[in-house]
């Protein structure tokens, strides 16, 4: 059928011919991928919005929603590997590049990341990518005029790739203003073997309710010392996993399991988790048998602790609000406050934190947490025990904080941690008898990656 003869006439002049519509190329396949994965790299770097709110399928970003699930799989990975790689990945294109980009051409900028990190680290056909990239840059007025450079300069990364990775490799992999803070507080060598460890992806640890050994070997995860399970890399979901449905465990980062555990026995104890959504934490306090009152200021993250809570089959008084308006008539034998922190010790498997976080947020965290481990201290009888922690590697936010409370606080004493009950994680524990985890601790063996979250945590009993 002859196309024109269906067009509607001309509304105004039906005499006069429409002009001429360009020609509009259909948009090679993944396309959609490398244009969504530019955009929200954008919105990471230059706009500081977090990935975890992009990403998500309800309320994120429009062009990703419509993305099928491979798509959606990939645009992940493009997303996540440019960050984690984010200042080589700029080195390896301006050593490529014989003019520095002007400063504005951002989109360029992101055009040409999206495609080295594919290049560089990602299984996807290179020539693919190439061919992605220079239609990005001819489909963008603003980049157009610069599509045979970034042609000739991703057909050289292609290229001379093992010379770029070789030449690049001495450039630290995070942000300046980070990279300070960690040599600052962890020194040179300490500073750089974090920042490397961050490239490294995430393994998933289980936290079970009992008999990890058991687990262990249905799973065929590895047993940690700490009673956690590492999985191997695996296809699909979590949620697919033996005893995913039955509540038998629950997903949990080993540093993150550590903080419960520090109240030593719990049979029969009153204990207040006072920032307690998702409810990893939450979820262990019951475990170990205490009668759990949880505190938690968002509602939607309310909602997801009460189904986390559902699926392993535990209860605990829910408490919906600010834990500064909390004042129960009772006092606690225990308080866990998990603090919202800056959240620096999870860049594994957030690494837009390092690009949309800054000194200032980690300022203004280290005061609210102060304040709100000043209001645990309130909330738990005389011999009572208050465990603070947050995922944080800043000593901000950690050591100089409790340090600061301690002072000026005499019926507040350290508990120290002893390393003897901590095989395998002896070198966490600090000359003061705190917790301070890494990403760079637990190495890897047996086939299985290492790593674990950074963390901090303190025992202090109110006397
Ligand atoms: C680091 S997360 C807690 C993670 C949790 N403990 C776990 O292990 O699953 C911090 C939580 O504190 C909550 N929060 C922040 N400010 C709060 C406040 N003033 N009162 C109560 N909860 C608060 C946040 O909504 C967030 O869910």
């Amino acid at each position: 059928m002859n196309e024109i003869k269906n067009k509607k006439p001309h509304k105004h002049s039906p005499k006069t011919p429409a002009p001429a519509r360009p020609h509009v190329e259909p948009r090679k396949p993944g396309f959609e991928v490398r244009a969504t994965a530019a955009k929200l790299l954008a919105a990471a770097v230059d706009r500081k919005i977090s990935l975890d709110g992009m990403l998500d399928l309800t309320h994120g970003n429009a062009a990703y929603k419509v993305l099928n699930d491979a798509d959606r799989a990939l645009t992940r990975a493009i997303l996540t590997t440019s960050l984690r790689h984010l200042p080589r990945l700029e080195a390896a294109i301006a050593s490529l590049i014989e003019t520095p980009l002007p400063d504005g051409a951002r989109a360029l900028h992101h055009v040409l990341i999206v495609a080295a990190a594919q290049i560089l680290h990602l299984d996807v056909p290179s020539h693919a990518v190439v061919d992605l990239a220079v239609e990005q840059a001819n489909r963008d007025p603003r980049n157009r005029r610069f599509a045979k450079l970034v042609n000739a300069v991703l057909r050289r990364l292609v290229r001379e790739k093992d010379e770029v990775l070789a030449a690049t490799a001495s450039v630290s992999p995070v942000p300046g203003w980070f990279r300070t803070r960690l040599v600052k507080a962890y020194g040179e060598v300490e500073a750089a073997r974090i920042a490397e460890a961050q490239l490294t992806p995430a393994a998933i640890d289980l936290t079970v309710k009992d008999n990890p050994q058991a687990w262990a070997e249905k799973l065929g995860g590895k047993l940690l010392p700490t009673g956690s399970i590492r999985l191997g890399a695996f296809e699909g979901s979590v949620t697919g996993l033996e005893g995913f449905d039955q509540g038998e465990w629950w997903v949990q980062d080993v540093a993150a399991s550590i903080p419960a555990k520090l109240f030593g026995d719990l049979k029969g104890k009153r204990v207040a988790d006072l920032c307690a959504a998702p409810g990893g934490k939450t979820a262990q306090l019951i475990a170990a048998g205490a009668q759990v009152t949880a505190v938690e200021q968002s509602n939607n993250r309310l909602v997801r602790l009460k189904e986390n809570l559902a699926r392993l089959e535990m209860t605990a008084e829910l408490v919906s609000g600010d834990l500064f308006h909390y004042a129960p008539e009772e006092k606690f034998d225990g308080v866990l406050l998990d603090a919202p922190c800056s959240s620096t010790g999870t860049t594994r498997r957030h690494p837009d934190v390092l690009w949309t976080k800054s000194m200032q947020d980690i300022q203004k965290l280290a005061t609210l947490q102060e304040k709100m481990l000043r209001h645990a201290l309130t909330l738990v009888k005389t011999g009572g025990v208050v465990v603070f922690s947050n995922c944080s590697l800043d000593p901000l936010e950690g050591e100089d904080l409790v340090k600061q409370v301690l002072a000026d606080t005499p019926s507040v004493k350290r508990v120290p941690i002893d390393p003897a009950n901590w095989p395998g994680l002896e070198n966490a524990i600090t000359p003061q008898g705190d917790f301070r985890t890494t990403p760079a601790m637990v190495p890897p063996s047996d086939g299985f990656s290492g790593g674990m979250d950074g963390f901090f945590a303190s025992v202090l009993r109110v006397e």
